[in-house]
């Protein structure tokens, strides 16, 4: 979809921003491109909708070389959201998501139900906050009309440059987790401009982690964590990237541990001679359709009457596919030894069980599968050093 191929660009000074630069990114994916100021992460960027030209090289939209095209047609199919928001201070938030549908001469309740549309995807009430002016909103809600805006004329491509960057670290967060629900919804092919790797890795389908004007690993989130390419790279990922890869581990199946499972309606006299042959001292309880009701002990069970009587409630659980992190989190908030998992399908069928020492070995054996370009349930963990 995006396509740059020896791409470099040096500035009238002498200073080369950009050097050499070959990439491909794919119709809806979204790409992060992280690297410390100055490496030419904004550059890259405004190459894309002719804001800046290449010195030489080309770049191909759709199979098109840009260099071709109208800039004032070519921004219609791009959508680009900066920092600075930069929306009208005059203008209503509804009127400032209407102005590139307005622009393009739509017609004026067409453009305004559009924007209304766009600003309750983006989670803001267009009845409410529609009518207000910029700065009338907090900085988060600004950023989301940023965001709304960009989208108002359905363009194919989105530049993002630091949108979230002025924001504080909890409203960012929230704005991330927004941003990829909407994502996953509208699947356009994104450029997304950050210098904080943790944003990179949250997001980012593939991250490019640019060094001075050069891609030095362009690759998805957990094998940059897991397999940094270059030294340069590892340093940039940090020390503590056996953390981050936290968040970008999925749950799978193999992971996961087996305690015995009973039922409600079971007597406690059956479960506990189930929990006693497989020398278990508690199980896993599951109540109507096979939902998982939370757990009972052995000594519990000792007191006759049925599972139901003796059960004790626990509603942490996570489907399969879930983070890492937040398997963690949610021992973590449950002040749990381990999470229930299940399918992630409309059946919610019971799958196994997390406990923080799974949880580690998850980790070891993606790190290690990353490593050796293998699956992670091809790694045996007894196989990895210091494991
Ligand atoms: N118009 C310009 N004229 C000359 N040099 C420029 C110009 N714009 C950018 N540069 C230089 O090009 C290099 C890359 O800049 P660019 O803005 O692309 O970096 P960046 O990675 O986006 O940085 P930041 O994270 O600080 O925004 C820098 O050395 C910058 O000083």
């Amino acid at each position: 979809m995006i396509r740059f191929e020896h791409v470099t660009k040096r500035y009238a000074d002498g200073t080369t921003a950009v050097d050499d630069l070959s990439f491909e990114v794919a119709e809806g994916e979204l790409v992060t491109l992280v690297g410390p100021s100055g490496c030419g992460k904004t550059t890259t960027m405004k190459m894309v909708n002719r804001l800046t030209e290449p010195t030489s090289g080309r770049i191909l939209l759709d199979g098109e070389d840009i260099s071709g095209v109208d800039p004032v047609e070519l921004r219609r199919r791009i959508g680009y959201v900066i920092q600075q928001v930069g929306l009208f201070p005059h203008k209503t938030v509804l009127e400032n998501t209407a102005t590139v549908p307005h622009l393009l001469g739509w017609q004026r309740k067409k453009a305004r139900d559009r924007a209304a549309e766009l600003l309750d995807l983006v989670g803001l009430d267009p009845a409410v906050h529609g009518a207000r002016y910029p700065h009338q909103l907090s900085g988060g809600q600004r950023q989301r009309v940023g965001v709304a805006r960009a989208l108002a004329a359905d363009p194919p491509v989105l530049l993002m440059d630091e949108p979230f960057g002025a924001v504080d670290p909890v409203v960012r967060e929230r704005l991330q987790n927004e941003f990829l629900r909407l994502q996953s919804q509208v699947r356009k092919t994104v450029l997304f401009v950050t210098h904080d790797i943790e944003e990179a890795v949250r997001l980012g389908d593939r991250i490019a982690v640019y060094g001075q004007g050069r891609i030095e690993q362009f690759d998805a989130p957990a094998t940059v964590l897991g397999a940094p390419a270059t030294p340069y790279v590892a340093d940039f990922v940090g020390a503590d990237r056996g953390l981050k890869r936290l968040s970008v581990t999925p749950i799978e199946e193999g992971d996961l541990e087996q305690p015995p499972v009973v039922r409600l309606d079971d007597t406690a006299a059956a479960a506990a001679a189930a929990l006693a042959s497989d020398g278990a001292q508690w199980a896993v309880v599951l109540g109507e359709a096979g939902r998982l009701h939370g757990w009972v002990s052995a000594e519990a069970l000792a007191g006759g009457g049925t599972v139901r009587d003796r059960a004790r409630r626990m509603d942490a659980w996570l489907p399969v596919g879930a983070s890492l992190k937040q398997a963690f989190s949610t021992m973590l908030q449950h002040d749990a030894g381990w999470i229930a998992v299940l399918d992630g399908d409309a059946t919610d069928r019971f799958v196994g069980v997390l406990t923080p020492a799974r949880l580690h070995e998850a980790l070891r054996r993606s790190i290690d599968a990353d490593a050796r370009g293998a699956a992670r349930s091809d790694v045996n963990l007894e196989s990895i050093p210091g494991a």
